[in-house]
């Protein structure tokens, strides 16, 4: 099959120009030629080529190959991802030097073998295909880093705590210096470490995150550290570890403290020499990783308890960043709390939507065990709950908020019997509002002014 590559020939011996386009149009879908150097800035200016192949001599009798780095500077200037290849007939060694640090990815010598201008072609095409792909790729990730660089812009946050959680950070994204994260599951610990790596100078290379509570023992080597084929029965092919992957850029260990104790010292081993060793293998290679780690157990009392070693805790919290979870900051609540609803309402169409003063109060009141992550689902389900105007409690499905449903107390207070009433046909058609108002023989709009009256 053709690639789906676009190639020049420029060459004033229109019998060269033939031959190569003969050949190279076997492999290639478009292969054109021009006999013009001349030509060549609006030939670029109508079309982009992978790849241009270009003599260096034009002018009868010249052959200092002058006329040949003119014409590639031009090329590229013009059109700096077009792989240029030059042939001449006078191989000067110093000519070809000069066109390659010229930016020319090779240099031919007539007369070509066919073979070896295949060849050339073909790594040129292939270079500059992958040369595209990486500039689109850094385009992408220029255009998301922007997104969410605003200084945190997505970590939602104005209490006292907040503000030095991310004095913190900004203070150790511009060291290399390993991070521990701790604090509460759903405290925001993988945002906070992503957010270290985009304020670090290693924003522009990758970001790779590994749950160590989900390797299981026997792949905890070959996941972390990559493995020769035929290391072990499975195999089949080289794999590069997430250490390897990361280099250059920042690894991310969430969870650490459910590493086994045999797993925490081979990982101690690779954090103090910056080597890994893939299985199977025994050259060791030298990596630039900077290290952040997350946990949300205590891992002094695990190293107090012998499950974690002491070593490797003083290797990984150079800088601790602990968390506070979202009881301790309920003056964010309202903020997060909008955050969430404006995201939401884009995502399920629900524009007008809007939380009402008691329902805040409620989400401020609540304790959140599964803080931010609760809060953010709690927020997704009432929006998706919600009949498009106002959120109701009961549609957060927040346990607490809804003490209702024993059954109704030996008071018999109207009022308590109401309430416990409509919380118990809530629960029964699991929040679906609409259910509940039927089956307690109201309209929705009634079912809705006693929800906020009782809270609910
Ligand atoms: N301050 C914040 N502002 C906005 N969203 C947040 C904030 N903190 C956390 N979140 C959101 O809450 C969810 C949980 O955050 P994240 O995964 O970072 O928490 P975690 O502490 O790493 O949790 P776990 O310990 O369970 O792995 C994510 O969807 C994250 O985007």
């Amino acid at each position: 099959m053709k690639e789906k590559g676009r190639i020049l020939i420029v060459d004033d011996d229109n019998y060269v120009m033939l031959s190569i386009r003969i050949l190279l149009e076997q492999h290639y879908e478009d292969v054109r030629g021009i006999n013009n150097p001349q030509q060549i800035a609006s030939a670029l200016a109508e079309n982009h080529y992978d790849v241009i192949i270009l003599d260096m001599n034009f002018q009868p009798g010249v052959t200092s190959g002058q006329a040949g780095l003119d014409f590639l500077q031009q090329i590229k200037q013009q059109s700096p991802d077009t792989a240029a290849v030059l042939i001449t007939a006078y191989g000067e060694i110093d000519l070809a030097v000069e066109a390659v640090k010229l930016g020319a990815f090779d240099f031919l010598v007539k007369p070509w073998q066919n073979e070896k201008l295949l060849s050339t072609v073909n790594a040129a095409f292939q270079l500059n295909r992958t040369a595209q792909k990486v500039t689109k790729l850094e385009g992408k990730q220029a255009v998301l880093n922007q997104m969410l660089d605003a200084p945190f812009a997505n970590i939602i946050g104005e209490s006292e705590a907040m503000k030095a959680v991310f004095h913190q950070i900004e203070k150790v994204a511009q060291t290399d210096a390993n991070v521990l994260i701790t604090g509460e599951n759903g405290t925001g610990k993988e945002l906070v470490a992503r957010a270290i790596h985009r304020s670090s100078f290693r924003s522009n290379e990758v970001f790779l995150s590994v749950d160590m509570g989900a390797i299981t023992e026997t792949l905890f080597e070959s996941e972390l550290f990559g493995h020769k084929k035929g290391a072990f029965t499975d195999a089949k092919t080289d794999r590069v570890g997430k250490f390897e992957a990361a280099n250059g850029g920042t690894l991310f260990l969430d969870e650490i403290g459910n590493l086994a104790a045999s797993l925490q010292a081979k990982l101690l081993r690779v954090i103090q020499d910056q080597q890994v060793v893939r299985v199977g293998d025994n050259a060791p290679k030298t990596l630039d990783v900077r290290l952040v780690c997350a946990t949300n157990a205590n891992l002094n009392d695990l190293v107090q308890s012998g499950k974690f070693r002491q070593d490797l805790l003083f290797r990984i919290n150079t800088i601790e960043i602990k968390l506070p979870e979202l009881r301790e900051r309920k003056e964010d609540i309202p903020l997060l709390a909008e955050h969430f609803l404006a995201r939401f309402k884009n995502k399920y169409h629900k524009k007008g939507l809007f939380v009402p003063d008691y329902v805040m109060t409620k989400l401020q009141k609540y304790d959140w065990p599964g803080n931010i992550r609760e809060l953010q689902h709690a927020m997704e389900r009432a929006v998706i709950m919600s009949d498009g105007k106002q959120l109701h409690v009961a549609d957060l499905s927040i346990g607490e908020t809804n003490p209702v449903t024993e059954g109704p107390s030996d008071d018999l207070n109207l009022e308590s019997l109401e309430k416990w009433a409509i919380a118990s046909a809530i629960k029964k058609h699991q929040g679906n509002i609409s259910n509940a108002a039927n089956e307690l023989g109201l309209s929705r709009g009634a079912m809705y002014r006693r929800m906020e009256k009782y809270e609910l």
